[in-house]
C-alpha cells in the first residue's frame, strides 16, 4: 500500500495518508481518484475499484471519503513530491495516520478477505 507523508503546514499535518484529495466541480470519484494518484506519485494505476464510502467528523470539517484501490505495475517511475513508502497491512501502525483513517483500512481489509474468499 502507498502511503505519503503530509506535510506539516496541512490539515492532519505530518501523518501519513493515502494519495488523494478533493473531487473538482464536474469530475467523477474516480476521475479525481486517477488525477489525485498522478498528481502527486506521477503513477497511473490500472485495475481500480470502489471499495465504499465513510464520513468523518474533525472538530473543524466534516468530510466525505470515497475509497477506491488500484494496481500500480509501474512503480519505478514513482515521483512523489512527499516523503512515501510502501507499507504492508501489518505494518501499518508504524505509520501514524489521520483519525478518518481508521474506517478506510477496516474497509481495505474487509473488501481484501472477500476477494480472498
Ligand atoms: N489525501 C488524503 N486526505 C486525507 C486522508 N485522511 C484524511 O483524514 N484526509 C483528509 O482529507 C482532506 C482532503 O485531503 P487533501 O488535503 O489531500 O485534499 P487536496 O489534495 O484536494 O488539498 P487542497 O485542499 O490543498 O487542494 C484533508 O482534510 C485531509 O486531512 C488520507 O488518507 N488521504
Amino acid at each position: 500500500m502507498l502511503l505519503l507523508k503530509r506535510s506539516a503546514d496541512l490539515h492532519c499535518g505530518d501523518l501519513w495518508s493515502f494519495p488523494g484529495g478533493k473531487i473538482k466541480a464536474g469530475e467523477t470519484p474516480k476521475v479525481a481518484a486517477k488525477r489525485e494518484l498522478t498528481e502527486e506519485t506521477g503513477l497511473e494505476g490500472c485495475d481500480w475499484k470502489f471499495l465504499g464510502d465513510s464520513t468523518f467528523e474533525y472538530p473543524d470539517r466534516l468530510l466525505h471519503f470515497l475509497l477506491f484501490s488500484c494496481l500500480c505495475d509501474n512503480i519505478e517511475s514513482l515521483v512523489c513530491e512527499s516523503t512515501h513508502a510502501w507499507a504492508e497491512f501489518d505494518q501499518l501502525s508504524n505509520y501514524p495516520m489521520p483519525d478518518a483513517n481508521e474506517e478506510l483500512i477496516n474497509m481495505l481489509i474487509t473488501k481484501l478477505e472477500d476477494e480472498l474468499k
